[in-house]
């Protein structure tokens, strides 16, 4: 006998959280409980402004008719769902079925968006390999070249992820590749879509000798995982990028041509952070995550993140929108 649950949060964020031009106060989703006998499986589904193209309420109306159909047949396709809906809910049906593995990676890659200081700090605290994500692109192209080469001069071994999020032109990519050191160049695992375009990324890594990672690209129409020079990694954010069976044909496809695919946050709550990162540990094996987004919310969802003392607000205390 089945039966289905579809709660809606709502979760206060820290004050400095800003998604591309807009604050983001409250993070809004919804959480499902699928239940077939004594199993039981859930999903977060939160479409992430600026990112997602559905809007929550958009999310929420096809999670309904999708539940419904979940109710009344055996399977449901998904192949036509919207990202955040079809990750959300082929995570449900993958934890009903006991095939998602309880241990997770929680070992994530500190991200910095403050004070460099503060890194220096979690990386020195940080065991085996230390590899921290940086964002670029905000300020002066400069001052992150600077900021880069500061980080591997503190931290010879450190292995560090930037991301650019696709804000240069050719010219600021190059004044920031201008003040990273050649040798210190290996110290950057990659650098995440340098530029606006995949082609002009492509010339930078060329040009410079610092590897890339697709990012955005992964989520462009018509994207396919292939091997490209300069190329090292793919992130796969699921929430944007679709179900769980989705996610795993990139991973495969990523690990048959020997790039590293990195599952990484689209700011999901407590719940759906726990779930990526024993997604991680499942699938991407031996390979940190980006995950290190907690710290941007103020409360945790029923679910406890390690280490984090936030408030949690249980699945008891959150609005039933739908049930059958
Ligand atoms: O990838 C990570 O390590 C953290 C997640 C992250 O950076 C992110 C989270 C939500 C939306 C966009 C981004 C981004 O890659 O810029
Ligand atoms: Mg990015």
């Amino acid at each position: 006998m089945r039966s289905a649950k579809l709660y809606q949060y709502q979760l206060p964020m820290d004050s400095g959280v800003i998604l591309r031009t807009q604050r983001l106060a409250t993070r809004e989703g919804w959480i499902v409980e699928l239940r077939d006998g004594d199993k039981v499986g859930f999903g977060e589904i939160a479409p992430l402004p600026e990112f997602s193209h559905e809007t929550v309420e958009q999310a929420g109306q096809q999670a309904k008719q999708l539940l419904e159909s979940w109710i009344q047949a055996e399977t449901v396709d998904l192949s036509q769902a919207l990202p955040s809906v079809a990750f959300g809910l082929s995570m449900a049906m993958l934890e009903l079925a006991s095939e998602l593995p309880k241990k997770g990676n929680y070992l994530v890659a500190p991200l910095c968006s403050g004070d460099p200081d503060d890194l220096i700090v979690r990386l020195n605290e940080m065991p085996g390999e230390k590899v921290a994500k940086i964002k670029v692109g905000m300020y002066e192209a400069v001052r992150d070249g600077i900021v880069a080469n500061m980080f591997i001069e503190a931290i010879p071994e450190v292995r560090l992820r930037l991301d650019a999020n696709r804000k240069w032109t050719p010219i600021k990519a190059q004044q920031f590749a201008k003040y990273v050191k050649p040798e210190h160049r290996a110290g950057i695992a990659f650098l995440e879509e340098p530029c606006k375009t995949p082609e002009d990324s492509l010339a930078f890594s060329k040009e410079t000798g610092i590897n890339i990672a697709w990012d955005e690209t992964v989520r462009d129409e018509g994207f396919e995982v292939k091997a490209e020079p300069g190329v090292v990694a793919i992130i796969i954010k699921p929430t944007l990028v679709g179900s769980v069976q989705r996610c795993m044909d990139l991973v495969k496809q990523a690990h048959a041509i020997g790039l590293t695919a990195v599952i990484s946050s689209s700011m999901e709550s407590s719940l759906g952070l726990n779930q990526l990162a024993r997604f991680a540990e499942w699938q991407t094996p031996g390979v940190i995550p980006g995950l290190d987004t907690m710290q941007l919310f103020k409360a945790q969802l029923e679910t406890s993140w390690p280490d984090c003392d936030l408030p949690k607000t249980a699945l008891s205390d959150l609005e039933v929108v739908w049930q059958k």
